[in-house]
């Protein structure tokens, strides 16, 4: 039976800047279950990262409370690995290195780390990279180290942020399709931060819509499609145009809203 790996209770956070209290999230209440793959979208500046980086333990809420697996979240740890927009890697140190560097901290030895960072890299499909150095690797590239590099510790959540946006099409939907293997191979509960509404529909269980400055989960949809998902077929596309329209509205009215994406017809 799934059973809840993330509660977000009535979760605040505003920053206290120069120039006055900036609002980013405003009473966010939602629970993800063991395994899913969910992902959170809306306009800019709406407080995905922000939401991220909470559920993270990179951010304390200003009020509220953010549970993984039952325990509070105060702090980042092993039971969640995140991968950023910008990959992010030691320059000086090789591929196999920089997966091997998120192992070091866990005191794990070094025949079994270098076993390890083995799989890791045949997961991502870089066995052939491991001795490159970052500044020898396409962006794809350098994004599925990140990938290993995150999943290394053998989280049970994967966090990500946007980690495609920057790659062209064909990378972005080849890393796309590997992220889908690797959650329903591993069984991790995956939470994925994009602007892209097609993305959110192709990989997800359920998109998350935060809407609203200071953001609020105002949509809340399932996707009922068969994988893989194929972006031009008819059942498809209504997601799609039922989220961008709610992120529209959104985006105009600037004002949170509660009504609900129809799910029956999508
Ligand atoms: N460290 C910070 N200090 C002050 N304000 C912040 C900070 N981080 C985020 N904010 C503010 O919180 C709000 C939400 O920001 P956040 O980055 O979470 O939004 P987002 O939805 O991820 O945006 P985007 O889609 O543009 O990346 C914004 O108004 C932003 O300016």
């Amino acid at each position: 039976m799934s059973r809840a790996s993330i509660t977000v209770e009535n979760v605040s956070k505003h920053y206290e800047t120069d120039s006055g209290v900036q609002h980013a999230l405003s009473g966010v209440d939602l629970s993800i279950e063991d395994g899913e793959f969910v992902s959170i979208v809306g306009p800019s500046g709406c407080g995905k990262t922000t939401l991220l980086r909470l559920i993270a333990g990179l951010e304390s809420p200003t009020s509220g409370r953010i549970l993984v697996n039952g325990e509070m979240v105060t702090g980042p740890g092993p039971d969640r690995g995140l991968v950023f927009q910008a990959a992010t890697l030691y320059p000086w140190r090789t591929v196999a290195e920089n997966v091997r560097f998120a192992l070091e901290v866990d005191d794990t030895s070094s025949a079994a780390a270098d076993r390890r960072v083995q799989t890791l890299l045949q997961m991502v499909g870089l066995t052939d990279r491991a001795a490159a150095y970052p500044d020898e690797l396409s962006g794809g590239m350098a994004k599925r180290v990140g990938i290993a590099r995150a999943l290394a510790p053998d989280p049970e959540i994967l966090l990500l942020d946007e980690p495609f946006s920057d790659l062209d099409v064909a990378t972005r939907e080849s890393l796309q399709a590997d992220l889908l293997s690797l959650w329903r191979d591993l069984g991790k509960t995956v939470v994925l931060v994009t602007h892209t509404v097609g993305e959110a529909v192709r990989l997800s269980d359920r998109v998350l819509v935060i809407q609203g400055q200071p953001g609020q989960v105002g949509t809340d949809l399932d996707v009922d499609i068969d994988r893989p998902r194929d972006p031009q077929t008819d059942s498809f596309k209504p997601y799609v145009n039922a989220i961008r329209r709610t992120i529209r509205a959104d985006a105009r009215t600037d004002q949170p809203t509660t009504q609900p994406v129809h799910t029956d017809h999508p």
